[in-house]
């Protein structure tokens, strides 16, 4: 089966093979060419270049883009995008001037939707959690990292990890799955942390390798949360499983979290908020990705991850949603580029490579997602007409994309 489509006005993010993450300068730029065809065959994207050299392919379905532009799916490597109900209530609390902390202190928060997680059928939960799904693949997300986190029980966290395998297998959107048992102690064991980190190292841990549940390990490394030294206990079990570590760190506070990440090889640290001096000069010369996600700071008015000064030291970035019912109820990439672009003072280029190359590498699939790349996935947003690619995060309200072809197909 093959697809031709021609006329393209823009054709960006083209990459040789190899490519795995852009850094520092290099994020500026954004390759691209006008005037420009693609092929698809089958699942991949087989061929590209510009018009004066289109093929002639009588039986290939033909795609005409003329005045729109086609750029690689967004890859969203950090998500809650499984969970029951909704915190709505929090969201008018915080109107009414609580903070995050205060309703997490009061059992709201992360608390809050793992008792309401524990309550739910796995069928419910995955019923639920589908119509996200399909909700940001139509948005442009052609992979997505999607973690447990709000059952905080072996039973709760092994019905997290299945609704996610179960999405996986009933979609054509690449997933994979990090296992946050860490995120949040449950309240019986509030004063005996290690209790805690038992449970989820000697029977969470071992269930959910049996059943290969995850990808990657993650947990929740934040003053209140769990310390340095319990992340390092929680990271160094999941490498005996085989489960590298992307970590929740600085998001509200900087206790020297980033050097124990590295120290641990994480593929990635998410959040980052607030970053010291001392934070970038570790990041530099490791294989750890920094991931920022503009919507959570936007949602519940945190700083925005300092995207500029961490670019000028010569680190990559990657941009995610955070989807999730407390900080972030929103998965749309869309408005994640947008915001980078207006509250991180990334340009258009930054942040695109940010939300397709990096966020790419930040969930281990960059030699298959991520670009336009002959042999990689066919996983295409084709715009309605626009201007320029400038236009998306320009137009940061609209929903500008057409059409989106994940592993080839129009969805
Ligand atoms: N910060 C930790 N975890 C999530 C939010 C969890 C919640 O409030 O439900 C985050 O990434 O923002
Ligand atoms: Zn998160």
């Amino acid at each position: 089966m093959q697809t031709l489509i021609i006329n393209i006005k823009e054709l960006i993010q083209i990459r040789e093979i190899g490519i795995q993450k852009v850094s520092g300068s290099e994020m500026a730029n954004l390759p691209l060419l006008r005037n420009a065809f693609l092929l698809i065959e089958n699942d991949l994207i087989a061929d590209f270049g510009l018009m004066s050299d289109c093929p002639t392919l009588p039986n290939a379905k033909i795609i005409d883009a003329s005045e729109k532009v086609v750029l690689p799916t967004w890859c969203d490597s950090h998500t809650h995008l499984v969970y029951a109900g909704n915190r709505v209530q929090e969201f008018v609390d915080r109107i009414n001037g609580l903070s995050y902390e205060e309703i997490a202190n009061r059992g709201g928060g992360i608390l809050n939707s793992a008792q309401k997680l524990n309550e739910t059928s796995e069928n419910e939960i995955y019923e639920q959690s589908k119509v996200r799904l399909e909700e940001v693949m139509k948005l442009g997300t052609g992979a997505i990292e999607i973690k447990s986190g709000y059952g905080l029980t072996v039973e709760g966290e092994i019905k997290m990890l299945r609704v996610i395998r179960r999405l996986a297998e009933n979609y054509p959107i690449k997933i994979k799955a990090t296992f946050l048992g860490a995120h949040a102690f449950p309240k019986e064991y509030k004063e005996n942390h290690s209790g805690y980190i038992d449970l989820i190292i000697n029977e969470m841990l071992p269930k959910i390798a049996e059943e290969n549940l995850a990808d990657y390990i993650d947990a929740f490394l934040e003053t209140g949360y769990f310390s340095v030294e319990e992340t390092e206990r929680i990271m160094e079990a999941g490498k005996k499983y085989g489960l590298i570590s992307k970590i929740h760190v600085n998001q509200f506070t900087a206790i020297n979290g980033i050097a124990a990440c590295v120290k641990h090889n994480a593929l990635s640290v998410d959040h980052l908020e607030i970053v010291t001096d001392e934070d970038i000069e570790i990041l530099k010369n490791s294989q750890t990705m920094p991931v920022a996600l503009p919507s959570c700071s936007y949602f519940i008015s945190i700083p925005y991850t300092p995207a500029r000064k961490m670019m000028a030291a010569g680190l990559p970035l990657a941009l995610a949603t955070d989807y999730n019912p407390g900080t972030t109820p929103s998965g749309n990439m869309n408005f994640v580029v947008a915001t980078a672009c207006i509250k991180m003072k990334m340009t258009p280029e930054e942040a695109i490579n940010a939300a397709t190359i990096n966020g790419a590498y930040a969930m281990g699939i960059s030699d298959s997602h991520g670009s336009i790349t002959k042999g990689k996935k066919a996983n295409l947003i084709i715009t309605k007409p626009i201007h320029s690619f400038y236009q998306l995060p320009y137009e940061f309200g609209s929903n500008l994309i057409e059409n989106v072809f994940i592993e080839g197909k129009i969805i």
